[in-house]
């Protein structure tokens, strides 16, 4: 699993460790990893042309202490001193002493960035606000031709919720210490970041808030009939989803539900003759989730157009976990987070960033946020819903974050572009509702469903990736799963 932390945290966990180190300790354990990691990027280090752009603070002095152990080892190196007079003293004498150049001149500085094989980032780490300032901006936007090394994070991208405030220097590899931050997870900020390596620097963290699974933690999480297991048992998940106008959705969240490890999936709604047509494994009650059998889990709303009111209601009335997706979401968007008051079972919520702003605006009252913007704030975004709704909240887009109201945070690192496509949500939502019905609780459900998604989306997308429909999706989910299995 991988752990992020808030700035906060880092630096208290810092200031505990550095009381017991000597001066400099910590620092030269960071410029230490930073500069094997270098070295290995360079492969031949000896001859290379390396460019430090440095700013004011520490995240400088680990970029100029890795410089000056790559000029030590015959690189040509040149710091670029972004707040003269500002620059770490030590890590300036130490790359002096290395015999690297020093220059402020940005003419210098951005010739030497253009043509460097490897550049370091060290403008500004943990400490910074906002953007690039105007002076590092230019490097943002210049032509580059070797490797750019990001030092602890991009600068520009905030390291507690990956927002990019203005202009942010794109990395292809940041090495990061200590811990991930969260901005190194969460898009727009960890498209900035590239591969992300962590050098551990001794640092004792607590607990963190924010996490993403691989494939290790996956496999423990995914349900596994036991020999004494029949349908029930390993649970029914129904679906009511699908309208005469649009039975597509039905058809593709019952898709997903059957490969979600649920024992059966009990479909109701308008496509019930499509769905048996296609998937006669399904079983297929008449009228809404009231009148049908036991379910152990509800997903409502896909494509459920008029219908998704009425089965919205009847679903939340269950002492059962629901999965509100779709047009559901848009109904418990008018009537706000007293629809699940008196809930007794957990509540998972799955925007993408339209709905999101509806849901908010039936919490908050006012007109709905710009999607867009939503999204540039994902993290947040999620957190406020699942505040405000006391659910689960599965906040879909280029980094899909799930946020529990306890606190918890999952951020999916799967996926692919190609996963933006038609009805690719409905998979998604049957195949978590289908985890939820096996037993999962819904932060697992959620994380999980979106792993083994991102994943199928890239096994149905190939390599290098090609469009891909949302039923090859589902289709890919019995591989992936096995993969996940097996790693
Ligand atoms: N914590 C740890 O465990 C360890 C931390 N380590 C390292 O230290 C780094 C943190 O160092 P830090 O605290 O000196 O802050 P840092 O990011 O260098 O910023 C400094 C100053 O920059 C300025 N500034 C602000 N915004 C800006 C912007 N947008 N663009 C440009 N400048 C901006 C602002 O100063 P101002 O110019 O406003 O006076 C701010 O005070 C951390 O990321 C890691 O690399 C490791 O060495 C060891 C273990
Ligand atoms: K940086």
């Amino acid at each position: 699993m991988r752990h992020a932390h808030p700035v906060e945290t880092v630096r208290a966990a810092e200031a505990e460790l550095m009381a017991r180190l000597p001066e400099g300790a910590l620092m030269q354990r960071a410029a230490a990893g930073l500069a094997a990691t270098c070295a290995r990027l360079l492969g031949r280090v000896y001859g290379s042309r390396v460019t430090v752009l440095v700013g004011s603070g520490d995240n400088g002095g680990d970029a100029l202490y890795a410089g000056a152990a790559l000029a030590r080892r015959g690189a040509r190196v040149t710091a670029v001193l972004l707040a003269p007079g500002k620059a770490h003293a030590g890590g300036l004498a130490a790359l002096r002493a290395a015999r690297g150049r020093v220059t402020a001149e940005q003419e210098v500085g951005l010739a030497d960035f253009s043509c460097a094989d490897l550049v370091l980032d060290g403008i500004v780490g943990i400490g910074g606000r906002g953007g690039l300032r105007p002076g590092a901006v230019p490097y943002a936007e210049a032509r580059r031709r070797g490797v750019v090394v990001a030092v602890d994070l991009p600068s520009g991208v905030d390291a507690d919720t990956g927002e990019v405030p203005g202009v942010a220097l794109r990395a292809d590899v940041t090495v990061c210490f200590g811990t991930y931050k969260p901005g190194l997870l969460i898009d727009p900020g960890a498209s900035y970041a590239g591969a992300v390596q962590l050098v551990d620097i001794g640092l004792t963290l607590p607990q963190p808030e924010l996490t993403a699974l691989q494939h290790a933690d996956v496999a423990a999480l995914l349900p596994l009939p036991g020999a004494e297991s029949d349908k029930y048992r390993r649970g029914v998940v129904g679906v009511a989803a699908g309208s005469a106008t649009y039975p597509g959705a039905a058809l593709l969240a019952v898709a997903g539900a059957l490969r979600g490890g649920a024992g059966a999936v009990r479909y109701v709604g308008a496509a019930a003759e499509e769905v048996v047509r296609r998937f006669p494994e399904t079983l297929v009650t008449e009228g809404g989730p009231a009148g049908a059998g036991r379910v152990q889990a509800w997903v409502v709303g896909p494509g459920g157009g008029e219908g998704a009111r009425q089965a919205l209601a009847e679903a939340l009335a269950s002492d059962v976990p629901v999965l509100v997706d779709a047009d559901g979401l848009t109904e418990l968007g008018r009537i706000g987070p007293s629809a699940l008051a008196g809930r007794t079972a957990p509540t998972l919520l799955t925007p993408h960033t339209g709905e999101a702003a509806r849901l908010l605006a039936g919490a908050d009252g006012g007109a709905p946020a710009a999607a867009d913007d939503l999204a540039a704030r994902r993290l947040a975004t999620a957190r406020r819903l699942a505040a405000a709704y006391r659910a689960t909240v599965l906040l879909k887009g280029s980094t899909t974050v799930i946020a529990d109201p306890g606190g918890a945070v999952r951020v999916n690192p799967t996926g692919t572009s190609w996963l933006a496509t038609a009805g690719s949500g409905d998979v998604l939502a049957g195949l978590a509702g289908s985890l939820l019905a096996a037993g999962l609780p819904p932060l697992d459900a959620a994380s999980v469903a979106a792993y083994l998604h991102g994943l199928a989306g890239r096994e149905a997308a190939g390599a290098p990736g090609a469009p891909v429909t949302a039923l090859a999706v589902a289709e890919a989910l019995p591989a992936v799963w096995r993969a996940v299995r097996q790693a």
